[in-house]
C-alpha cells in the first residue's frame, strides 16, 4: 500500500478552494495509485462550511482519497501535521478597483503564522505553493517565517498568467493552445508581470517569428495578460476560481514531474540572485524541474524593451518587500 501524501489547502471552503479540492482527490493531480489525505484549513466561523465540503468529498466516493482532516486557522500546527504539500490560498481576494498590492496589509499577517506552522509542523519533504494575493510577498514572508524550511520549497503562482498568456497567443496566431510552449512569466504576480513572448515558441518556433504583429505582441498582448485578473472581477463580480484552481495544480504537477527537455514553466521562486534579482525575493522566473526540485533556465537575453519590463516589475518586488519589512524578521 502506497503511503499517503498529504496536502493542506487553506481557504478550503473559498471559490478557489471548492475548485481545487475535487480535483486534488481524484486522483488527477498525483496518480490513481496515490492515495491522498486533504487537509482542509479555515477560519473558525466558516468550519460549518467546510462540513460541507466534506460531505461532498465523501459523496464522490474517490478511490484516491485516504481520508480528510480539518481544522481552523487558529490552530494551524494541526492544520499542517505532517503534510507534503500545503496550497496557501486563504486570504481576501481583490474588488474591482483594487490592485492585488492593495491587499498587502490585509493578507500579509496571515502569512507569518503559516510559515512558523509549516516550519514546525509540516513533513520534512514539504513544499508550499502561495496562491492568496499578493502572492509573492505573501510567500516572501511565509518563507521568511520559516527559516529551517530549505528555500526551494517555496513558489508563488504565476502559472494562471502563463496559461492566459498561452491562450492569448494561441488565438492571435490561430493555433492550437497545445502548439504554445515556454510562455513564462517574469517578476510579480501583478499588474507588472512581464509575460515573455520573446522566448516563447509556437510549433517550435519563435513567437515573433510567427506572429509579425511586433505591435501587438508589445503592446495589447502584454496588457491583457497583466490585466486580465480584474477583467475577470469586472466581468464575474469575483475574482478567478477555476481557472486559478487549474492553474494551482497545473504548477503541482510541473513541479513533480521532470520538465520535459526544451521546456519550461513559470512559477515565483526564491531568487538566488539569477538576472540580477535580489536574492531572496520570490521573484517569476521559467523553471524545469526533475520531479522534485527546479532551476531557473540560464542564458536567457532580454532587450532593451524585455528589460525594461523586467525592471519594472522587479521594482515593484522590491516596494512590496518594503512595505511587509516588519513581518520579515531578521
Ligand atoms: N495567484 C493567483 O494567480 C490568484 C488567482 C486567483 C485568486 N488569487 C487569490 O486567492 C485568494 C483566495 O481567492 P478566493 O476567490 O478563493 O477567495 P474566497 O473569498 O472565495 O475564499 C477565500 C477563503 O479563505 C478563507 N480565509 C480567510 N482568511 C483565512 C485564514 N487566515 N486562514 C484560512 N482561511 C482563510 C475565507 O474564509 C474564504 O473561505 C485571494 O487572495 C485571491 O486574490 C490568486
Ligand atoms: O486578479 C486578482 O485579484 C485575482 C487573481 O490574482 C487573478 O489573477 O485572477
Amino acid at each position: 500500500m502506497t503511503h499517503p501524501i498529504r496536502v493542506a489547502v487553506t481557504g478550503a471552503a473559498g471559490q478557489i478552494g471548492y475548485a481545487m479540492l475535487f480535483r486534488l482527490a481524484s486522483g488527477e493531480i498525483f496518480g490513481p495509485d496515490q492515495p491522498v489525505i486533504l487537509h482542509l484549513v479555515e477560519i473558525p466561523p466558516m468550519l460549518s462550511a467546510l462540513d460541507g465540503v466534506e460531505m461532498e468529498l465523501e459523496d464522490c466516493a474517490f478511490p484516491t482519497l485516504a481520508g480528510v482532516v480539518k481544522a481552523d486557522s487558529d490552530h494551524l500546527e494541526d492544520a499542517f501535521a505532517d503534510c507534503n504539500f500545503v496550497v496557501c490560498v486563504g486570504s481576501i481576494p481583490r474588488k474591482a478597483g483594487m490592485e492585488r498590492g492593495d491587499l498587502i496589509r490585509i493578507n500579509g499577517p496571515i502569512f507569518t503564522s503559516t510559515g512558523k506552522a509549516i516550519e514546525a509542523a509540516a513533513a520534512d519533504d514539504v513544499r508550499v505553493l502561495v496562491v492568496g494575493n499578493p502572492c509573492n510577498t505573501n510567500c516572501l514572508i511565509a518563507m521568511s517565517n520559516a527559516p529551517k524550511v530549505p528555500r526551494d520549497r517555496w513558489y508563488a503562482m504565476t502559472r494562471l498568467d502563463q496559461n492566459r498568456a498561452m491562450t492569448q497567443i494561441a488565438k492571435k496566431a490561430g493555433q492550437p493552445v497545445s502548439a504554445v510552449k515556454n510562455m513564462n512569466i517574469w517578476g510579480n504576480h501583478s499588474a507588472t508581470q512581464f509575460p515573455d513572448f520573446y522566448h516563447a515558441t509556437i510549433h517550435g518556433n519563435p513567437v515573433p517569428e510567427i506572429i509579425e504583429d511586433h505591435d501587438w505582441l508589445r503592446g495589447e498582448f502584454i496588457e491583457t495578460v497583466q490585466k486580465r485578473g480584474a477583467a475577470v472581477i469586472q466581468a464575474r463580480g469575483a475574482s478567478s476560481a477555476a481557472s486559478a484552481a487549474n492553474a494551482a495544480l497545473g504548477t503541482i504537477k510541473s513541479i513533480i514531474t521532470p520538465t520535459p527537455l526544451g521546456e519550461s514553466f513559470s512559477a515565483a521562486v526564491c531568487s538566488d540572485g539569477s538576472y540580477g534579482v535580489d536574492e531572496g525575493l520570490i521573484c517569476g522566473y521559467p523553471l524545469t524541474s526533475d520531479g522534485t526540485t527546479w532551476k531557473i533556465v540560464e542564458g536567457q537575453e532580454h532587450d532593451d524593451f524585455a528589460q525594461a519590463k523586467f525592471e519594472a516589475t522587479l521594482q515593484e518586488l522590491r516596494d512590496e518587500r518594503d512595505v511587509v519589512r516588519d513581518l520579515l524578521p531578521g
